[in-house]
Parts: structure tokens; sequence; C-alpha cells
């Protein structure tokens, strides 16, 4: 414990046992603490449950979420010092943010289901809160650098990339499943060819009858090939490696060793534990991940309740991912969200751990890239699906099309503008305007 680190004593000290502490739930608040270096800070937002005030609710918080329970209990100072500590309460019995503070030592460093079990775990279903919402967290470099941490990150762009000076664009065939391995792999070839750098599969691509993983791995792979030489740019393939977690390792080894640079995996569904153990293969293979976060929504969607995408997306970083979806600000099919915000996160300096690759990706067409770009900046991966393979020409002409509004906006001429001589941005912006879809 640091010096720092002092347990609130009240009346409960007093009314202990000989032999131990009292831990009860008035225990673990201590409006005065002031959190150390060594601390996980987490902040929430909640609403008490009915009849229970702020510092309440907070101290069932709190403990809950590190070594309490329901009943009071004795317990030696070396448990109590393993105890959070609810401070810096702001609101009322109506709801308010409370920050709370873990010593480092309640957690097992390189083990993130374990971290959420306490901070993200039984709390958010308790009597005590009509909602609770984990905000954002303060990690400590302890547990911030137990875990390997993204390989690459933006780095992507130049050292697996040609997109150096450019948001590197990426794009998933549509209908998102039921194309077949030739299909699908031609739907690449064309995309590639027009000037997107990179494949992906969709989220709930995996190995399905009618486009098995293997089989599309080696084709796209021979196509990508093709359209590099033809192309003379870098591109690549993010495959959907999304299974059972001895499955993904194997997927691994075989990217690998067909040459391709990257896998992709839902890490929401898959769960944090398969993405740690996907990560450490990655190091083993030298390949990127991209992280598609399908099923965040049961999460953050709602305001007051929750794990917020800000929280995943640290997670996410932290277990090290190279690059991972944080919404369209605004723009596209997606809720607006704190795009921006998380995208800062991402990128900024973090117990020297490498910064992720946000990816700006949902019903973006052409029309759509200036605004986006405008308030996200440039250090974004861009994917299109329907905004590229829905163009009145095709998937090459549609591939040219956001290619052509992405070199636009680096070039800094008006989308407009720049149609004039790119006819297949022109016939993009007569289809799709620049309104975002629905
Ligand atoms: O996985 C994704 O990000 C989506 O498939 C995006 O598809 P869209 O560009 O057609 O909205
Ligand atoms: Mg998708």
């Amino acid at each position: 414990m640091s010096p720092g680190r002092s347990r609130p004593v009240g009346s409960s000290v007093a009314a202990s046992k000989s032999h131990g502490m009292s831990i009860k739930y008035a225990d673990f608040v201590d409006e005065s603490y002031e959190p150390t270096a060594e601390d996980l800070v987490c902040t929430f937002r909640l609403v008490p449950g009915e009849g229970l005030t702020l510092a309440e609710a907070a101290g069932r918080v709190a403990s809950e979420s590190s070594n309490g329970t329901w009943a009071a209990l004795d317990a030696p100072e070396r448990v109590r010092e393993l105890s959070a500590i609810a401070f810096d309460l702001a609101g009322d019995a109506d709801g308010g943010e409370v920050q709370v503070a873990y010593p480092d030592a309640l957690f097992d460093p390189g083990n993130m289901p374990q971290i959420l079990s306490c901070i993200a775990g039984n709390i958010l279903g308790m009597k005590a809160v009509d909602t609770i919402r984990l905000l954002d967290c303060e990690w400590p470099a302890s547990l911030a650098t137990s875990f390997l941490g993204p390989q690459y990150g933006p780095d992507v762009k130049t050292e697996i990339l040609d997109a150096e000076g450019r948001p590197p664009t990426a794009t998933v065939p549509k209908p998102k499943v039921g194309l077949n391995t030739e299909e699908h792999a031609d739907v690449g070839y064309e995309a590639w060819m027009g000037g997107v750098d990179l494949l992906k599969d969709d989220e709930n691509l995996t190995d399905q009858s009618f486009n098995r993983f293997d089989a599309r791995l080696k084709r796209s792979l021979e196509r990508r090939d093709e359209a590099q030489e033809a192309t003379g740019e870098a591109k690549d393939y993010l495959v959907n490696i999304t299974d059972e977690t001895n499955v993904m390792l194997e997927r691994v080894d075989e990217v690998a060793a067909q040459g391709g640079g990257f896998v992709m995996v839902d890490v929401v569904t898959a769960g944090w534990s398969a993405v740690q153990s996907v990560r450490e293969r990655c190091e083993e293979q030298g390949l990127a991940i991209h992280a598609h976060r399908a099923m965040h929504a049961a999460f953050d969607r709602l305001p007051e309740h929750g794990v917020s995408m800000r929280v995943l997306a640290q997670v996410a970083r932290i277990v090290g991912v190279d690059h991972i979806h944080t919404g369209t600000a605004g723009f596209g099919k997606l809720e607006n969200e704190d795009t921006v915000g998380i995208n800062a996160w991402l990128a900024s300096d973090f117990h020297g751990v490498s910064p992720v690759l946000p990816v700006a990706s949902g019903g973006l067409h052409p029309g759509i890239v200036e605004p986006l770009l405008d308030t996200t900046g440039t250090d974004v991966m861009v994917q299109a699906g329907g905004g590229i393979h829905g163009h009145p020409d095709g998937t090459r002409a549609g591939a040219k099309a956001f290619r052509q509004s992405i070199d636009a906006y680096v070039a800094g001429v008006p989308v407009g503008e720049y149609a004039d001589d790119h006819p297949e941005l022109a016939a993009a912006l007569a289809e799709w305007g620049t309104e975002s879809p629905r």
C-alpha cells in the first residue's frame, strides 16, 4: 500500500472487533481521498436505487467492485487495503458522477477478464443503483503495461500499406454474407484495382458453408497479389478469423503462412481473453489486428447505463489491437457518439503503450468523406461497403470514387470541384449527394 493511500476511518473502525477492521458499505467512501499513481481510477455516472443517497450508492459500488458485500465484515488490515474508495461525489439522490479508486494490488496484471469483473462486473446489476455507467478510466502504468499493447497501430499505414500522408481505405463486400468464395475475392480484386488498400470481411462472415474460411483466405490473397502487381501499391486483406480461441490461433498461423498481413477479430463477441491469446500469436507471426466492435452497443448505447465505448476502446488498446472501429462522428448510418474524444485518447500518450488507428465505418460514401475528415482529422482508417459497391457503375468505379474523395481531401480541393474531372466521383455524388444514410 502506498503511503498516500489511507483508508477511511470512521465509526465503523471504532466499532470493529479487536481481531480486525470493519468492512461495511459506508467504509468504502472517503470524499477527501486523493488517488495515488498506483490506483486505477474509474468515473461512474449513476442514479441511486430508491431511498439511497448518492454516497450510500457509491459505497455499495466501491464495495461490490472490490472486496465488500452486503453484510458488515471484519477483515485484517491487509485485506482492507485492497478495498476501493469512492471519492469526488458530484450530485445527489437523483443521480450524479462518482470517482472510485482501486489499488492496483486488487488486480491480476495481464488478465483483462479479471479487471473487468471488478470494475464492470456485478455493480451493473445491483439494486443499489437504478442505472450505472462506467464512463472513463485512468489506468496506472502497472496495469497498462502488463499486456502486449498494439504491435503496429497507425504504423500499418507505412509498414504494411502504402498510405503515407492519407487515411488508409478499406471495403466490405456487400451483400455482407452470401457471396461465394470466387465472387467475394472478385469484389476484393475490383476494389483493390479501384484504389482501395484493404479488403475486409464483414463481422458475420467467418466459415459458412457458402464461403469457407480456408478457401476464401487462399483465393483472396491470390487476387491481392494480382492487384498489387497491377497497381504497384501494397494491398492487403482483413480476414475475419473470429471463432473459438484455438481455431483463431490456427487461423493466425494460416494467414501468416499464406502471406497475409492482418487478421480481423470481432473483439466484443469473441471476448477479451480470446483477443489476448490472438494478440500473443500475432506477436509471433508479425500480424496486425483489425478489431471490429460488433455488440459494443449492448454495453454503450444507453447513455445512462453500461460501459462507454471510450472504456471499450481503452481495453482494446491495452490488450493490443492495431485498429478499432470507433464510429463515424455523426456521419454515416451510426448513432452519433464520442468518436472524436475516443480517437484522441487512442492517439494520446499512455504509459508508453503504442497508439491505435481508429476506423470510421458505417454508412460512409464519397459525399460525406469531407465533413467526416473535417471532424475526425486524417489519422483514421475509412471504410465504405455500400458506399463503394452501390456505385451506379459497380465496385471498381465505386472504389475509384471513394479514393478520389480521400485524395481530394488530402489535396485540399473541395469534393465537388474535384469531381469536375473525376467522373467516378461525379457519379457517386450524383447518386448519393452529401447526405448521411439512415
Ligand atoms: O463492418 C462494417 O463496418 C460495415 O460492414 C460497414 O458497411 P457499410 O459501409 O455498407 O455501412
Ligand atoms: Mg459490417
